[in-house]
């Protein structure tokens, strides 16, 4: 099985390198790696963030491995060639709609979190991001308005075969698990989420085992902290879920630890941690590889058959936390490396 490595910018190769020691110890020779260049590493080399042999190889591979993109270096490049295109351009070119957040607490990592232990142990949810719509896609510019100022402008839209297909794996998700889906949307003043919510209840008659509630993003985020147990699953669009996720990091520990799989409609999958580049921390072996490392044993889960193989990484990684490995957003002093060595350990 082939998979495609896109390690990008920042702590991206740094916490790929981790994830692909353990791969090499759990799968061995199974899995085979092509490299493509993406983001600003992908600039710099060829003048494009997510050039075409890169889509080459992402189209080719059973699955996609991917660290982050991001680079300062960048920033006052137009929009269609800066970094994070790369990341918006896989999920688009490969119809990568569902991305799949899961946030729980290793009970060892109560002390990391921004909750109370008894509240944040609580934790066990899945967000299901919608990622191939609203206004990350939506028509975009900077023009002049009647009064003669500059105004930028991102449209927010979906159609409603793209919420119904997102609101299916929402269901399909909290059915194979608690069954409790909570649909966020911010109906109350945006129109594109009274569609979302029409949608969703319409689809929810096929599911009629799953309970089925909606929230207002700005109550789910207070909520999110007040009580995060209440959660099995929460399906959102784009943006929404993109913060949220961030947010829910914080009550699992830090964002370090927070793996994500975007799925097309047969299970193909990008594989990545929910965070950035992280500049501020780049080269200096401050990186978390734990998300890393948990996204590769979802893509053995998800993509390529292998859930034995996946539950070996999940719990290497617990047994490693158990041992007290801890890097600096745990609390601790370990280096990237370090957490690595961690878990072939503990493997
Ligand atoms: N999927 C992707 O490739 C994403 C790319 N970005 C890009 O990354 C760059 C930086 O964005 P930020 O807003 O700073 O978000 P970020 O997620 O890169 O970093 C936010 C904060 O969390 C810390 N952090 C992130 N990952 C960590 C890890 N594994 N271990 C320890 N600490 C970690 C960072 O040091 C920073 O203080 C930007 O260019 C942004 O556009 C942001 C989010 C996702
Ligand atoms: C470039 C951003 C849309 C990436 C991001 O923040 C995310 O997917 O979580
Ligand atoms: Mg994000």
């Amino acid at each position: 099985m082939l998979i495609a490595l896109l390690p990008g910018d920042g702590i991206g190769p740094e916490v790929i390198a981790q994830a692909r020691r353990v791969l090499d110890v759990v799968v061995g020779d199974r899995l085979t790696y092509e490299e493509g260049l993406v983001g600003g590493a992908a600039y710099k080399a060829v003048g494009h963030p997510l050039p075409e042999a890169t889509m080459e190889i992402a189209r080719r591979a059973d699955a996609l491995l991917f660290g982050a993109v991001g680079d300062p270096d960048c920033d006052a490049l137009e929009r269609r060639l800066r970094p994070e295109q790369a990341i918006l351009g896989l999920r688009a070119g490969l119809s990568l709609f569902a991305n799949l957040r899961p946030a729980k607490l290793f009970p060892e990592l109560a002390d990391a979190s921004a909750l109370r232990p008894e509240v944040a142990s609580a934790i066990d949810l899945v967000i299901v991001r919608e990622t191939n719509g609203d206004v990350y896609f939506g028509e975009k510019g900077i023009r002049t308005n009647a009064a003669g100022r500059r105004e930028g402008y991102d449209i927010m839209c979906y159609d409603e075969d793209e919420v119904s297909r997102i609101a299916r794996v929402g269901f399909e998700t909290a059915r194979a698990r608690r069954g409790k889906l909570c649909s966020v949307d911010k109906a109350n003043v945006l129109e594109t989420s009274q569609l979302w919510r029409d949608v969703v209840i319409e689809v929810s008659a096929d599911y009629p085992d799953v309970q089925l509630s909606h929230m207002y993003v700005d109550n789910a985020a207070m909520q999110l902290v007040r009580n995060p147990g209440q959660f099995d699953v929460i399906v959102t669009g784009n943006l929404f879920g993109d913060i949220l996720s961030d947010q829910a990091s914080m009550c699992a520990g830090s964002i370090g630890m927070l793996p994500s799989a975007t799925l097309d409609a047969n299970n193909k999958g990008l594989y990545e941690p929910i965070h950035g580049s992280a500049p501020d921390i780049a080269g200096q072996g401050k990186a978390n590889p734990l998300a890393t490392i948990l996204s590769a044993a979802m893509m053995l889960r998800y993509s390529l058959g292998l859930p034995a193989e996946a539950d070996r990484i999940e719990a290497a990684v617990a047994k490693a936390l158990a041992g007290g490995v801890r890097s600096p957003d745990l609390g601790g002093t370990h280096t990237t490396a370090q957490l690595g060595d961690a878990v072939l350990a503990a493997l």
